[in-house]
C-alpha cells in the first residue's frame, strides 16, 4: 500500500478498500477520494491490469469532475482485476460487491468504467438487493443507461465542437483521429459524424484503421453490434495500422477513448491534431499536457470533455428510488449544454491565466471543493 500512501494529499484519498475472495479469485478495490461535496460517487471498472495507484488517480479525477459540473457527490473509482471477457465474470462481480457490501451504498454507489455494462449494473444491484447499489442500469429496471445511449461520448463531441469554434475552426470536414471504440468511443463518433466531421482513423484493442478519406462511420456502427471486439477486423477499407499509430494520423481532432496514460511526452510532440479531446480518464500525462500547450495544442481536459457520464449518472442518483424514469431527451440536453459550457470557460481560463487547460479545470474544482472543505470543517488547523 505504500503506493497508495505516497499519493494521499490534502484532497484525499480517504479510503482505500482492498478485497479478495479465494473461492472466484476476486481481486479489487474501491478508493473513496474526497466527500466534501457528497458520498462517493464513480464508475467501477473491470481489467486485468488494475491497479491500486490507477484506481486511486482515477477517484481524483472524479473528485474534480463532480466539482467541475458543480453537483454534489464527492470522487470515487472500483476497479476489480480481472479479465471481462472470462465466463467467470459475473462470479467474480458479485464477490467483489458482496466485500463491499459495507461500503455500497452506504458510502459508495457503483457505475459504469471500462470493462463493465448495462448488465453489470443490475448484477450488483441484485446481489445487495438494494435498487440503490447501482447507477446505469438497462432501461427495464428503470434505469438510465448511459453507457448504451451513448451520453458520454456525445459529450465528449460536444466538447470537440465547442473547442473547435474557439480555435477557429467548424466541425464541417474535420478529421477526426479516435482511439476505442467502446462506450465512449463509438458515441463520440456517432455525434461527431453527424456533426459533420470525418473520422479518419479508429482503433479497439483489436488494431487500429485508418483512411484519410473517411472510414464509413455507420458501417463500423453496424459491425460494432455484428461483431463486437472484432470490428476492426471485419471492417472492409482503410488500412490497418500498428496500435498506438492512430494518435499520431493527420487530422485537426484527436479523441483518445481508451486507456490512460497513452500520451507521454514524446507523442505529444508527434501530435499532428490542433485539438485533443479527452474521452479517456488521464490519457495525458503533465509533461505531455505541457508540450501540447508549447505547440499550440488546444486540450479539452477529461474531467470536462467525458463529464456526461457524470450528468447522466447525477440523473440516474435521483432517479434510483423514483418510480419515474429519467428523460433521456432532458440527459442530452443538460450534458451538452454543461459540457459546452465548462469547455469554453476552461480553455479560456487557461489562456487568462497562462496554464495548462488542465490546470485550469483542477483549479476551478479545487476551489469548489476547498470552500466545501472549509464548510464542513475539513481544512488543516
Ligand atoms: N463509460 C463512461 O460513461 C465513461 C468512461 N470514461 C472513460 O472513457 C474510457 C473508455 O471507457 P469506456 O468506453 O466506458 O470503456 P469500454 O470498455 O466500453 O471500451 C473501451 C474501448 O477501448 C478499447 N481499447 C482497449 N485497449 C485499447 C488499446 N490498447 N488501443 C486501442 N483501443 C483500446 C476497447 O477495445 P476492445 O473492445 O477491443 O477491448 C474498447 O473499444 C476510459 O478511460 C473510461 O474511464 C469517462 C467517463 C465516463
Ligand atoms: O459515476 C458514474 O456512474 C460514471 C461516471 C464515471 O465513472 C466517470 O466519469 O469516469
Amino acid at each position: 500500500m505504500s503506493d497508495v500512501l505516497a499519493l494521499m494529499d490534502e484532497w484525499g484519498p480517504e479510503r482505500v478498500v482492498c478485497v479478495s475472495d479465494s473461492r472466484t479469485g476476486m481481486k479489487g478495490v474501491l478508493v473513496i477520494d474526497n466527500t466534501a461535496r457528497g458520498m462517493g460517487k464513480g464508475g467501477m471498472r473491470m481489467s486485468p491490469t488494475v491497479t491500486v495507484t490507477e484506481v486511486a488517480r482515477l477517484a481524483r479525477v472524479m473528485t474534480y469532475k463532480w466539482a467541475g459540473v458543480d453537483l454534489f457527490f464527492g470522487g470515487a473509482k472500483a476497479g476489480i482485476a480481472a479479465d471481462p471477457r472470462s465466463p467467470d465474470r459475473e462470479a467474480v462481480l458479485r464477490a467483489f460487491v458482496r466485500a463491499l457490501s459495507q461500503e455500497i451504498p452506504r458510502r459508495y454507489v457503483a457505475g459504469l468504467d471500462m470493462g463493465l455494462t448495462e448488465r453489470d449494473a443490475a448484477i450488483v444491484q441484485d446481489e445487495l438487493d438494494d435498487r440503490g447499489a447501482a447507477v446505469g442500469t438497462p432501461h427495464a429496471l428503470g434505469g438510465m443507461p448511459y453507457d448504451a445511449l451513448g451520453v458520454t461520448g456525445h459529450g465528449v463531441a460536444e466538447a470537440a465542437d465547442a473547442a473547435a469554434g474557439e480555435a477557429g475552426l467548424t466541425l464541417s470536414g474535420a478529421r477526426v483521429a479516435l482511439q476505442g471504440f467502446g462506450a465512449v468511443g463509438h458515441a463520440a463518433a456517432r455525434r461527431l459524424a453527424e456533426l459533420g466531421a470525418t473520422i479518419v482513423a479508429v482503433s479497439t484493442a483489436h488494431g487500429a484503421l485508418h483512411d484519410p478519406d473517411g472510414l464509413d462511420v455507420a458501417r463500423l456502427l453496424a459491425l460494432r453490434d455484428e461483431a463486437g471486439d472484432a470490428l476492426v477486423k471485419e471492417y472492409r477499407g482503410g488500412r490497418t495500422l500498428d496500435l498506438g499509430a492512430e494518435l499520431l494520423v493527420p487530422a485537426e481532432i484527436l479523441v483518445p477513448a481508451a486507456l490512460q496514460d497513452v500520451i507521454g511526452a514524446d507523442a505529444a510532440s508527434r501530435v499532428r491534431a490542433r485539438i485533443v479531446v479527452e474521452g479517456a480518464n488521464l490519457p495525458t500525462d503533465p509533461a505531455a499536457r505541457r508540450v501540447l500547450a508549447a505547440r499550440g495544442v488546444t486540450v479539452v481536459p477529461d474531467l470536462v470533455a467525458n463529464a456526461g457520464g457524470v450528468v447522466a449518472a447525477g440523473f440516474a442518483m435521483d432517479a434510483r428510488h423514483s418510480p419515474f424514469r429519467p428523460d433521456p431527451g432532458a440527459v442530452f440536453a443538460a450534458v451538452s449544454a454543461k459540457v459546452r459550457e465548462n469547455t469554453v470557460r476552461v480553455l479560456a481560463a487557461a489562456r487568462d491565466q497562462g496554464t495548462t487547460t488542465h490546470e485550469a479545470a483542477v483549479a476551478l474544482a479545487q476551489e469548489r471543493v476547498r470552500a466545501a472543505m472549509e464548510l464542513k470543517g475539513r481544512l488543516p488547523r
